[in-house]
């Protein structure tokens, strides 16, 4: 679906972002792409689509050059950007326009969608809120079809009903034939739902796979806080005491419910150490 290989690219000569980032999304799933603000989300995924052009590597986006936006390529993908920009027009108009463009658009799953995500079909879009924009966007995206579909920071805007309809609807759409791609640094909002999980950090993709091999290597557990043990990955406050990441080897009543939290902190500290401790285990 999308290949990045030795890619490189920077908005500025002499900084580059990334020097030689390497990315695979090939099997369907529900990807998350999870990095720090600034890490460069964003950024890959506009090279993704074909938005912004690599200085160096190799992109392909359904087997074709990623940057030449192919139509055969870009009626597969659906984007929503974290930055959106709607016209003047109702949704039931603008997707007259956005649909011809997608072979597989259906009317009748954009009506499902607008009730489900409590949108108007024939308010002005330029008049909505924010959330209700990014709800609009995401219903047209959604009854497009597509195979992938890229969405950069979905949640924010959304209310906690709005988050939670959203992840229904991602978990119910999702299937083997169609991928989402969705990047955040909200982790919270996309626990449970994304599978697999793709960290980036420091120019590079440090941790990628999926939440059962990770769940093999790593457990939660509880500890009083003077009894933490040293291997202990990451860890946040908890009644009585402490809620740790820890190798399965040593998780007490370890749970099998990794928190994705507790996850990207450790691996934003130590991604060595997480990826050995998933290794040793898989
Ligand atoms: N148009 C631009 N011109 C110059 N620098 C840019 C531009 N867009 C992004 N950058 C820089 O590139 C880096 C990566 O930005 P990017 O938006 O890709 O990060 P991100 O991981 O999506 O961040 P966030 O989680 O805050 O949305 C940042 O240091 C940012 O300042």
């Amino acid at each position: 679906m999308i290949h990045m290989n030795k890619v490189a690219f920077g908005y500025k000569k002499n900084a580059q972002l990334f020097s030689n980032l390497d990315f695979d999304i090939g099997e369907p799933g529900i990807y998350g792409l999870l990095g720090k603000n600034g890490a460069g989300k964003t950024t890959m995924l506009k090279l993704a689509a074909g938005l912004l052009f690599p200085h160096g590597g190799n992109i392909s986006l359904f087997g074709r050059q990623a940057a030449i936006r192919h139509p055969e390529a870009l009626n597969k993908l659906s984007f929503i950007p974290e930055e959106i920009a709607v016209p003047g027009l109702s949704l039931d108009a603008y997707s007259a326009i956005v649909g011809g463009f997608y072979p597989d658009f259906s009317f009748q799953d954009l009506k499902r969608f607008a009730e489900e995500l409590e949108i108007e079909r024939g308010e002005s879009m330029r008049r909505m809120s924010l959330g209700q924009k990014k709800k609009c966007l995401l219903a047209v995206a959604l009854a497009s079809n597509t195979e992938a579909v890229i969405m950069d920071e979905p949640t924010n805007g959304l209310d906690i009903p709005s988050k939670q309809k959203f992840r229904q609807l991602l978990a119910e759409q999702a299937d083997a034939h169609r991928s989402f791609i969705i990047s955040t640094h909200q982790v919270r909002d996309v626990q449970n739902i994304i599978d697999p999980v793709i960290i980036l950090d420091n120019g590079e993709v440090v941790f990628q796979g999926d939440m059962g091999t990770i769940s093999e290597g790593l457990a939660m557990a509880w500890y009083e806080e003077k009894h933490l043990p040293e291997q202990a990955l990451s860890w946040q406050p908890a009644v009585g005491g402490v809620t740790a990441l820890v190798p399965r080897d040593i998780a007490p009543d370890g749970s099998d419910d990794i928190d994705l939290e507790l996850f990207f902190q450790a691996v934003t500290a130590n991604a060595g150490l997480v990826r050995s401790n998933i290794e040793g285990r898989s």
